[in-house]
């Protein structure tokens, strides 16, 4: 059972410092654009020296060039996964994986940002299926591609399993354990998150934000891990 990913979503260094001290163990975390644009490469090394496992979560989203150019850059701060959003489309994704040949760095791609809603995607995005129709194509189409797996919701998560695999990621943010789904549309608790096949749990606010972050996390990894015992 992989270990939940922690978000930190902290504006600085500092925060990260203070967070993490509250750990003895290593830790699966991921680190996103806020944290990144104000840090650069620096955090991502600091992480790796103190032996967490780091998600660089900075979803690429550009023409394939670029997108290679890119990624061959990230190969070089032994990263242990990256994203791109899939809506880049199958010959940016090819690109990606490319920019990575011969690093370790594993590939997956956003397919429906768990902040958006059936509703939203149809009127936005102009897409006249349904949010599991749209979230499946995309998984189909990264596993085309040759990356690792996708992000999506726990929602979509059996499903992909099925279709795409079983070894095929299926990372899913949006976990809660109470009501406050904050800026989220398609959240589930860890347990669901099990229960559903996610091969991965992201947490962010869930325990950054807790009153005391260790405590909370090591509820959040009990489900889990309890959840399929
Ligand atoms: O579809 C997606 C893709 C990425 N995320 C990221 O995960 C965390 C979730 O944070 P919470 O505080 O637990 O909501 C955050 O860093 C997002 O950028 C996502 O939520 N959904």
């Amino acid at each position: 059972m992989n270990s939940p990913i922690i978000a930190l979503d902290f504006p600085s260094m500092k925060e990260v410092k203070e967070f993490i001290a509250d750990f003895e163990e290593r830790l699966f975390v991921k680190v996103g654009m806020e944290l990144f644009f104000s840090e650069g490469p620096e955090i991502v090394r600091y992480l790796k020296e103190q032996g967490h496992q780091v998600f660089l979560d900075l979803k690429l989203h550009d023409i394939p060039n670029t997108v290679e150019s890119a990624m061959r850059s990230l190969a070089k701060l032994d990263v242990d996964l990256v994203n791109v959003h899939a809506a880049g489309g199958i010959e940016m994704m090819r690109a990606a994986k490319r920019g990575l040949s011969g690093s370790p760095v594993k590939l997956i791609a956003v397919t429906q940002l768990t902040s958006t809603d059936e509703k939203q995607m149809q009127q936005e995005q102009l897409i006249e299926r349904s949010l599991e129709e749209s979230v499946l194509h995309y998984a189909v189409l990264a596993k085309e591609a040759g990356l690792d797996g996708v992000v999506c919701s726990v929602k979509e998560a059996k499903r992909i399993g099925e279709v795409c695999g079983e070894d095929f990621l299926r990372v899913t943010p949006g976990i809660r354990l109470g009501n406050d789904s904050h800026d989220q549309k398609r959240t589930a608790t860890p347990e669901q998150a099990a229960r559903e096949g996610a091969t991965h749990i992201v947490v962010g606010r869930a325990v950054t934000q807790a009153l005391k972050p260790r405590e909370q996390l090591a509820v959040i990894d009990g489900q889990w891990r309890g959840a399929v015992l």
